[in-house]
Formats: C-alpha cells, sequence, structure tokens
C-alpha cells in the first residue's frame, strides 16, 4: 500500500490520519526556512479565538502565534507546498467525494509553555472547514518536550485515542467537525503549518 492509500484507510475508518513519509523532507524543510523568515521578519500576531467580531485573545486557552500564508508572502516554498496540497485535496475528493473546493493555511509557533486547550477546529456558525492538517516543521523533537497533539474521540471528548508528539515532517489530517483535540504545553518553541480543506459555497 502506498503512503497516500494508507492515510484514505485511516481517515476512513477513525477519521484522523498521521503520515511521516508523506511530506517530502526537501519541502518541509524549506517550509520551515520560509516560517523562520515570516517570524524573524515580525510577521507573526498572537492567534484569536472565535469569529470576527467576538474574536479575542486568551493565551490561557490559545498560546499560538500565527502568520497566514497569502499571496503576498507565499515565497517559492510555499508555492510548491500549495501545489502539493492541492494535488493531495483533489485526490481526497476523488477518494471520499468530498467537496473540497478550497485551502488556508497558516505557519505557527508555540513559545515554552503555551498549548492551545481542548477544541473543534470547526465553528457552528462557519461550517466550511472540513478537514483539518497539520505538517510540523520542527528540526528536531524529544519525547521529552512536550507539545503533543492529543485527539479524541468523536463520541466521547474525554476519551483520549491518541497523542501525537511534533516530529519533524509529521504529517496529521483529521476531521475538523468531529474530533475534539488539543495540545499540551511544549517545552521548546515549536513550529507548524496547519491549515484546512474547505467546502465553500460557490455562487450559481
Ligand atoms: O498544532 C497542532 O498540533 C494543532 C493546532 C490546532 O489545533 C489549531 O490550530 O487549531
Ligand atoms: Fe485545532
Amino acid at each position: 500500500m502506498d503512503d497516500r492509500e494508507a492515510l484514505f484507510d485511516s481517515l476512513a475508518a477513525h477519521h484522523w490520519a498521521v503520515s511521516d513519509t508523506l511530506v517530502p523532507s526537501p519541502l518541509y524543510e524549506s517550509l520551515y526556512h520560509a516560517c523562520r523568515q515570516e517570524w524573524d521578519a515580525g510577521h507573526f500576531r498572537e492567534a484569536r479565538i472565535g469569529r470576527q467580531h467576538s474574536d479575542s485573545l486568551r493565551i490561557e486557552i490559545r498560546g499560538d502565534s500565527i502568520c497566514w500564508m497569502t499571496p503576498e508572502n507565499a515565497g517559492m516554498e510555499a508555492d510548491d507546498f500549495l501545489a502539493w496540497a492541492d494535488t493531495l485535496r483533489q485526490d481526497l475528493n476523488r477518494e471520499f467525494y468530498a467537496g473540497l473546493n478550497s485551502a488556508e493555511f497558516h505557519f505557527a509557533r508555540y513559545s515554552e509553555g503555551r498549548g492551545y486547550k481542548k477544541h473543534l477546529d470547526q465553528h457552528h456558525q462557519n461550517t466550511q472547514r472540513r478537514l483539518s492538517l497539520v505538517l510540523y516543521l520542527n528540526r528536531q523533537w524529544n519525547d521529552t518536550d512536550g507539545g503533543e497533539l492529543c485527539l479524541y474521540s468523536p463520541d466521547n471528548d474525554a476519551a483520549e485515542i491518541l497523542r501525537i508528539l511534533p516530529k519533524p515532517g509529521r504529517l496529521v489530517v483529521f476531521r475538523s467537525d468531529i474530533i475534539p483535540h488539543e495540545v499540551l504545553p511544549c517545552v521548546q518553541p515549536r513550529w507548524s503549518l496547519t491549515g484546512w480543506f474547505r467546502s465553500d459555497h460557490v455562487p450559481d
């Protein structure tokens, strides 16, 4: 079975999947450099929770700083990644008839001691986010560095089903609407690229 089929099988069976081999190392390594460049240029902002008018800064709930990938800051690395992600999106559509028609991504950095409390990525008022993707950009990560992503059962959000270390180049994909998840506090800065495949309404 190839890596992509393994990902689809896990998504079909569990609504989540983890792969250490799907994203080629030159791609995630160059994304790490792009991410560091954005950080050094001061382009990250403390992330907020909620949507639009009710957005608020609550670092005890959500502790990361983020930088959206936009056409302005999209260098070659971002272009390569977006092309790679688009192929994955189309394959997912073929496999699951998922109607995923757009994508959005941001770099994220959690400082030491920060995490993100248990949540769902799909907001009640806004159901366009269908699949969550997280690609870890850390150069190296030890078992004692914390910062694990914990996934909880869709049927019981007190039941932990998986704890994932943010190892270099590891990709995690899960259903945005039903998989509660949490980022445990990390002991060194934690870098990632996070995004969503969406089903946006297309006017007739
Ligand atoms: O970085 C992670 O492991 C997950 C981040 C997350 O849950 C989010 O940004 O919504
Ligand atoms: Fe999330």
